[in-house]
């Protein structure tokens, strides 16, 4: 007698026989001329194989239906999902979920079954890679890469974005807080790991981040986020092009008597080191092409300019780290330095050698001693890691009895800002540390936002690093700029957006807006080492209220009891629609 096979549906549940005899129930994936390809969980796993259709039908009789039951006289069995798959849908969704939940756990695991061949007697049986993991093209798997489908939508995308290269004649805008972007290239892991780029830098300061993301029915799409910037530095940007918008514009506001500031911020890995203190050949740096080095080469030029000469000026530096909110002396065998306010309200790093010199020669090797000093340590995020803030001073004195204070350049290789989240180990003093590093990050954007907003309060206090830094948040002539490093990698695509987020946040309320230029009120000062030390006894309490677009961060300094009262406050003064308040941090 004829049959037809119209009951053997994707999502029908069916009985598989096993190799070793079993003889279980399974889920129908395809349907194709002579095989069937089925789907089953077993010890956590989701395994799958293909049978033999006749095979699969002496097993279940069921599925066949005589010829002249149904109206339709196709001989083949079904090539696609026929119509009444509808009916079979949830099912269908629901099975999905399991094997989107399997790759989840897998994932986290870093299990990977082996697939098993046997082509003998026609069987596949295979265990179905997470989807990072596949590399072949398959039924169950996408293509030539991991994540094939987004990496076609997004060259898609950036087919029809209009490219306009940063020109090294435009012309750079002196600004009192300028906010970068750089990208860095590809390195050989990822290229071998067929990483997806899911950055683009279209130019004029735009960048975006085609974020990889699924619908609820698992369809894949881009959630493609635009940021503007004051520059954004595409991959093949080099450090002397990114110095030259950056940090050159404000060496020559020194020499006029400011404070100037350059950040490298962003996730471990993401180029910082490589853009402040010199790209990498091997493991060995190239200390003379870094930001450090080349502002170095221009604070000389300047010294040496007819128009500066009459200054009277000599240069001098000092290279130091933050680690765990201890300061270390990197010129010095990394000597613990103490952080004290004096009686003029000046903060001093007490001890912190400071180093005459006459060439950007003398810098260089500076800055060689000093780096190869810094701490590194290992982190879930990378095993090298840099987990200190490393700041470099050009200061310039004048050559009078007390070589007064003329202007200074800080220059400052931030501590990963993953670490502000990496919150997976747990080693004390790891999860120290990431507290220490959160803390001065936040304290970082506030105090660079209250400089652009001309605010009287610039919390300085809130971290050493600020507090080694008030100078630059104070008085009109200060400058910072941010230089916002990211990774192109999918994988890194959280960090990326963390990243750009808290530039923005830098940004957003700068002071391009040509507001009064008043000096700033500075917080009531502390006069003496006792009052400092106490002081850093007050609880310090961080609180973050994140907004639908973007975190507001608070820095209540009173004490617990006024905690109700402030995010009362707060929620009055941002109305926000949802909010959620967390204490990132408590310090006594
Ligand atoms: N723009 C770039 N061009 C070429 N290579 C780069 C670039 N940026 C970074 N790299 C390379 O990427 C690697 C990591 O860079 P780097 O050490 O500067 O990261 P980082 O942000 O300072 O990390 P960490 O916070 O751990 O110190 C280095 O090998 C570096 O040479």
């Amino acid at each position: 007698m004829e049959n037809s096979l119209s009951r053997l549906l994707v999502g029908l549940s069916v009985q598989i026989s096993r190799s070793d005899g079993r003889v279980h129930s399974a889920t129908v994936k395809s349907v194709d001329k002579s095989t069937v390809m089925v789907e089953w969980h077993e010890r956590n796993m989701c395994r799958g194989k293909g049978i033999d259709l006749s095979e699969l039908c002496i097993l279940n009789p069921e599925v066949l239906d005589p010829i002249n039951s149904i109206t339709s006289s196709t001989p083949d069995p079904p090539t696609h999902v026929p119509e009444k798959v509808s009916v079979n849908i949830s099912f269908i969704y629901f099975s999905v979920y399991i094997v989107f939940l399997f790759f989840h756990i897998s994932g986290r695991r870093k299990s990977v079954a082996p697939v098993e061949l046997n082509k003998g007697n026609k069987r596949l049986s295979c265990v179905i890679k997470p989807p990072d993991m596949q590399t072949k093209r398959g039924k169950f798997l996408e293509g030539s890469r991991p994540n094939q489908k987004f990496f076609e939508m997004i060259q898609d995308f950036r087919a029809t974005l209009e490219i306009t290269p940063l020109s090294t004649t435009e012309t750079i805008e002196p600004q009192r807080i300028c906010v970068c972007v750089r990208k860095r290239p590809f390195n050989k892991q990822e290229i071998n790991k067929k990483e997806i780029d899911v950055v683009s830098v279209p130019g004029k300061g735009a960048l975006l981040v085609h974020e990889p993301k699924h619908k609820v029915d698992l369809t894949k799409y881009l959630d493609n986020q635009v940021f503007h910037f004051d520059y954004s530095f595409d991959e093949t940007a080099t450090n002397e092009l990114v110095y030259k918008f950056t940090a050159k514009p404000l060496v020559q506001s020194i020499f006029e008597g400011g404070m100037a500031t350059c950040f490298a911020y962003g996730q471990t890995g993401s180029g910082k080191t490589h853009t402040m203190g010199g790209d990498f050949t091997g493991k060995q740096q190239n200390s003379a092409k870094g930001i450090y080095a080349l502002a170095a080469q221009d604070v000389f030029a300047y010294l040496h300019h007819r128009r500066y000469a009459n200054l009277d000026l000599s240069a001098y530096v000092s290279f130091f780290e933050i680690y765990n909110g201890k300061v270390y002396d990197l010129l010095h065998k990394k000597a613990k330095l103490r952080v004290l306010e004096d009686e003029r309200q000046q903060v001093q790093v007490v001890g912190l050698e400071e180093i005459y010199v006459t060439s950007a020669e003398e810098v260089i090797k500076m800055i060689q001693i000093g780096s190869s000093c810094r701490t590194s340590g290992q982190t879930s995020a990378n095993a090298n890691s840099s987990r200190s803030h490393a700041i470099l001073q050009i200061v310039l004195r004048r050559n009078d009895r007390a070589t007064t204070l003329y202007g200074k350049f800080s220059l400052v290789d931030l501590a990963g800002n993953e670490r502000g989240t990496d919150v997976s180990s747990n080693d004390r003093s790891t999860l120290v540390e990431t507290a220490e590093i959160n803390r001065s990050l936040l304290a970082l954007k506030e105090c660079i936002r209250s400089l652009g907003k001309n605010s009287d309060h610039i919390p300085f206090r809130m971290s050493t690093l600020t507090k080694v830094l008030r100078d630059s948040f104070i008085g009109e002539k200060s400058r910072t700029c941010m230089i916002a490093m990211v990774s192109p990698g999918m994988t890194s695509c959280e960090y990326t957006m963390n990243t750009l987020r808290y530039a923005d946040r830098v940004k957003e309320l700068n002071g391009n807006s040509k507001a009064s230029e008043a000096p700033k009120t500075q917080e009531p000062m502390n006069s003496s080492s006792e009052e400092v030390s106490l002081h850093s006894m007050n609880p310090v309490i961080t609180c973050d209220l994140v907004q639908e677009m973007g975190q507001i961060s608070y820095n209540i300094e009173e004490g617990l009891p006024n905690l109700v009262d402030h995010s009362k406050k707060l929620l009055g003064l941002y109305q926000p629609k949802y909010c959620l308040i967390c204490f990132v941090n408590v310090m006594y």
